[in-house]
């Protein structure tokens, strides 16, 4: 945002200018949400974070709010704009431990923004925890001040916000967690920056939302056949483990695949018989495994790792499928079988000439990826990192799912509800990816619809959902989606 800042004022808007807008939105807010509360407390800070609020207070005074402003640091020790915008504040400041907390109806925090460069203590740290118990709504500027709007990280005490009014653009910290939850309600707010000022950042991440891969959604043609919307094959788990491979399988063909084929031992797909229909099965026997199979080059796509195995077996079967090539999504057990190794899958992926997308939880990331990351880095520095070093789209599970791809594309999503955590989900998520590419859909966009779509299917099934009700519920998301945007 420095950059975008800096060529704001290049193009011909003032640092003054963007402040100003800043502070205006701010306290725009602040008076439409909390249209009754009369008494604003406006905790400023020793930076523009500390402009804005000024500016906010002064705006909310000549709209006839009674404001007082607590300001960390002296007035005088203000710079830049910061400095201009407390001299438009024409009435004093309290003290930190002055700030009056049980007289205000709302508190505004301005303290720390952007430029947050380390963990809060001393009197910041107390006017934070203080802001915290006081039990007011408070609205923060930017981002709660304690959050590292990169990472999402709170290193020490953080403010705890109702609502924050961010500016421009929401940052990975408004999305990545536990940032989210701290931030409560984000609001984006336009504040004059000129056209052209954000091409001077790289965007290193954008929310996950059907914008973003809907141009590249497959549309069923209508001088289709089912091989043309493209075949998926499943290797299914062992007699005592189908379920998993078997609601990948379905979330496939409910993605819109044209066709897909469980494959496995016999005594398996007696088990997957007695359940699927519209799910195709073939058997593999033990020696010749799929190899023959992945062979038919109607085949572009194959999963595997639900339920698979880690044996010398389950190893065989992934070592046919990389030598197959395709689009691979690889999930579960891979990340066992590869514990440690990245390098190694990496090398795999690359011999076979694969596209793949792997779906590792944060368990599972760990355990792929050994000690090779560093303990700071945050989750979207996480998933980048290791698509990178794979050389595959990574797809980093959670109520904030990262999907990134090597050439440092990434998104992030915020519609999976909590409830979704449940066993299989994930299953259903790689089945519906697998869906997706075998249509045709490039990775990244393949992955980021995925994710989007299981969080949505999620929500339509609601509460008391299990695995088994989401391939189902993709059929009213995948409706709406045919609406056009949401
Ligand atoms: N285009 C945009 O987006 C626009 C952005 N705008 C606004 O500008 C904000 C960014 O402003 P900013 O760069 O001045 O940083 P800010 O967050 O006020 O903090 C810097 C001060 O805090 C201090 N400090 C840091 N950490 C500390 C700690 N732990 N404990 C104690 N002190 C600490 C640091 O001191 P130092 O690190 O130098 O010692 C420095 O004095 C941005 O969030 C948005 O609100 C709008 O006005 C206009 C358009
Ligand atoms: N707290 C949460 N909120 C929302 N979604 C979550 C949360 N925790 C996990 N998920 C999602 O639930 C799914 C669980 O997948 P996974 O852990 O692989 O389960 P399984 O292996 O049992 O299928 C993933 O899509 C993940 O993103
Ligand atoms: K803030």
């Amino acid at each position: 945002m420095a950059k975008v800042d800096a060529a704001a004022v290049t193009l011909g808007v003032s640092g003054e200018t963007l402040m100003e807008n800043a502070g205006a939105a701010v306290a725009d807010i602040a008076a439409r949400r909390w249209r009754d509360a009369r008494r604003v407390l406006v905790l400023a800070g020793p930076g523009n974070n500390g402009g804005d609020g000024f500016v906010a207070a002064r705006r909310l005074l000549a709209a006839g709010h009674e404001v007082r402003v607590a300001l960390l640091g002296e007035r005088a020790a203000l710079k830049g704009d910061a400095a201009g915008a407390a001299a438009r504040w024409d009435d004093g400041v309290v003290e930190p431990s002055d700030a009056p907390f049980d007289w205000a109806e709302l508190v505004i925090d301005a303290l720390f923004g952007a430029g947050l460069s380390r963990p809060l203590d001393g009197p910041a740290a107390a006017l934070v925890m203080a802001a915290n118990a006081s039990g007011k709504p408070i609205l923060a500027v930017d981002v709660p001040s304690g959050l590292d709007g990169a990472s999402g990280r709170a290193v020490g005490p953080c403010v705890e916000a109702d609502v924050t009014v961010t500016f421009i653009r929401r940052k990975p910290g408004h999305l990545l967690l536990p940032g989210r939850t701290l931030c409560g309600e984000v609001v984006v707010a336009d504040i004059g920056q000129p056209d052209g000022a954000l091409s001077a950042a790289k965007v290193a991440a954008r929310l996950n939302r059907p914008e973003l891969w809907r141009a590249a959604f497959p549309e069923p043609r209508i001088d289709g056949h089912k091989y043309s919307r493209g075949h998926v094959a499943v290797w299914s788990g062992p007699l005592l483990a189908t379920g998993a491979s078997r609601l990948a399988a379905t979330a496939a063909l409910r993605a819109g695949a044209g066709a897909v084929t469980l494959v496995g031992p016999r005594p398996a797909l007696k088990i997957h018989a007695a359940h699927v229909t519209a799910v195709m099965l073939r058997e593999a026997d033990q020696k010749a495994g799929w190899a023959p199979f992945l062979a038919d080059r109607r085949i572009g796509t194959w999963l595997f790792g639900p339920g698979a195995g880690t044996d010398e077996e389950a190893c065989g079967i992934l070592d046919q499928g990389f030598s197959a090539g395709g689009r691979a999504v690889l999930d579960a057990d891979v990340f066992t079988i590869f514990g440690g190794r990245p390098e190694e899958l990496g090398a795999a992926i690359e011999d076979g000439g694969c596209e793949a997308v792997l779906t590792p939880h944060e368990g599972e990331f760990a355990r792929l990826m050994g000690e090779r990351m560093r303990p700071d880095a945050s989750k979207l520095e996480r998933a980048l990192a290791a698509s990178a070093l794979i050389g595959a789209t990574v797809v980093l599970k959670g109520p904030d799912t990262v999907v990134a791809t090597p050439d440092g594309c990434a998104s992030i999503a915020d519609n999976a509800p909590a409830f979704l955590a449940t066993a299989g989900a994930g299953d259903v998520l790689a089945g519906i990816c697998a869906g997706l590419l075998a249509q045709g859909m490039p990775a990244f966009e393949a992955a980021s619809a995925a994710v989007w779509l299981h969080g949505e299917a999620a929500r339509e099934a609601g509460r008391g959902m299990i695995a088994d009700d989401l391939p189902l519920a993709l059929r009213s998301v995948l409706g709406r989606l045919d609406d056009g945007p949401s």
